[in-house]
């Protein structure tokens, strides 16, 4: 009998769930998600930046398979980890002050304070890929750099620079956001001294960012300022909290999506002497293409009463109150009746000047999410993504390391992404 058998009850109840934003997807199958997602992991425990205390997922091998084969989806289920016992302090779940804040960040990330924000980065990021080169490389020989190394003092430094202002751009900083982050990783082993640095380097950074309220140098804390944290009920350690697991929250995303991104260019040749040639080359379809084809982490939601579904083969099935749906991205990216060829790297697909699309409206992407809590960082990620690359091209030439294997996708990873390194060169 499988999971889903087991948990079918008689029931006829309201649903509550947030599904409504998703079915206006073009292109999406919400049912057959559902379906698979609930499948593959029976009943989840999982992160939101700033709720849900605990982490545990139940992996069924053989169901993953049968979903996996089904799909035709190309993950590799040794790369799927099983976490447990993953335990993350819980800032606030008030749905109201979770929407209040998405607000806040969206005001932070849009318009004038965008700009701002954007040009915070660039000149950060310059100085700090400047003086990489100058401490690490030389213009004759390439050396052997891990790539999350070379993010965590550039991007790192010049993100930690334009979102949060000076006291969090210090090299010291930057160890302890590595301490702590390190310490959220689920591949880390249980090691007493590890805890204690992380647990030391944590209290610092909650003092710094303390700090950074009180001097409201940068857009992102200033729209915080005068919404969500100006209200009385919210005690400063509570909105430096939210900072740090706003951090970290961003960062585990953006930065395996910007080593994808950076992977991929280095590979094609092409597209490097375009973008060197011309700085105003619109990288987003090939920022698109990327996140298409290396997915992004399911979204979750938790169901609060039991909810009938009919699939699209006519069966119903139940999924129970209490389990999380989680949206994987990769099955709506690799359907074939929207993105034909689907395992092609092809970033014309997102360009219409090319006229590769069939219809009038591009092929959608699902790694920001969609609905209220669509990613409110959506644009600047974007922004960093082809920043970085612009800057990373600047001043550095880069070749694969060893014998490259096509990326194989990962459906969790690790804080700092992908443990890879590259070949790198000062550029003359
Ligand atoms: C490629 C990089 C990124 C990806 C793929 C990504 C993806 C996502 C997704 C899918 C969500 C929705 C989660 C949900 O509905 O449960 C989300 C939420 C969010 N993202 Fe991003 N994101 C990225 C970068 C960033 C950056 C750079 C920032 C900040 C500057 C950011 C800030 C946030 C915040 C504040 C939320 C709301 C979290 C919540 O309500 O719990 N993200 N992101």
């Amino acid at each position: 009998m499988n999971l889903l058998e087991q948990n079918q009850n008689s029931f006829e109840q309201p649903v509550h769930v947030a599904l409504t934003d998703v079915s206006q997807m073009n292109g999406l199958n919400l049912v057959d998600y559902i379906k698979s997602c609930v499948a593959q992991f029976g009943n989840i425990f999982t992160l939101s930046i700033f709720g849900g205390p605990k982490i545990t997922l139940v992996q069924e091998p053989d169901l993953f398979s049968d979903v996996v084969a089904k799909n035709k989806m190309n993950i590799n289920p040794e790369l799927v980890e099983v976490r447990s016992q993953f335990e993350i302090d819980n800032v606030f779940c008030d749905e109201q002050q979770i929407a209040q804040m998405n607000r806040d960040f969206v005001l932070a990330l849009k318009g004038q304070k965008l700009a701002i924000t954007k040009a915070r980065y660039d000149e950060r990021l310059n100085f700090e890929c400047q003086k990489f080169a100058e401490r690490y490389l030389n213009t004759h020989n390439y050396c052997e750099v891990e790539l999350a190394e070379l993010q965590l003092k550039t991007m790192i430094k010049a993100s930690l620079y334009s979102l949060f202002g000076k006291p969090l751009a210090s090299d010291q900083a930057i160890a302890e956001y590595f301490s702590f982050s390190e310490s959220l990783s689920p591949t880390v082993s249980d090691c007493k001294q590890a805890a204690n640095d992380a647990s030391c380097a944590k209290e610092k950074l909650l003092l710094l960012f303390e700090q950074v309220l009180a001097e409201a140098q940068t857009p992102l804390i200033q729209s915080l300022n005068i919404g969500l944290f100006s209200s009385p009920m919210i005690n400063q350690e509570d909105k430096a909290k939210v900072l740090l697991y706003f951090l970290w929250g961003s960062l585990s995303n953006i930065l395996p999506s910007m080593q994808s991104f950076y992977r991929t260019l280095v590979q094609h040749p092409s597209y490097v002497n375009e973008i060197r040639a011309n700085p105003s080359f619109d990288m987003l379809p090939l920022i698109k293409e990327v996140l298409r084809l290396r997915g992004n982490k399911p979204i979750y939601r938790l169901v609060e009463s039991n909810i009938k579904i009919q699939g699209t083969d006519g069966k119903k099935f139940v999924v129970p109150k209490g389990h999380w749906l989680g949206f994987i991205s990769q099955i709506h990216h690799q359907d074939e009746k929207t993105f034909s060829d689907p395992n092609k790297f092809d970033p014309s697909r997102f360009c219409k000047a090319f006229g590769h699309t069939k219809s009038n409206k591009r092929p959608s992407l699902f790694v920001y999410g969609v609905g209220n809590s669509k990613c409110p960082g959506s644009a600047f990620a974007n922004h960093m993504m082809a920043s970085t690359a612009m800057y990373w091209l600047k001043h550095f030439d880069a070749k694969l390391c060893g014998s490259h294997q096509a990326e194989a996708i990962r459906m969790f990873d690790s804080v700092l992404g992908d443990k890879q390194s590259l070949l790198l060169k000062k550029r003359a």
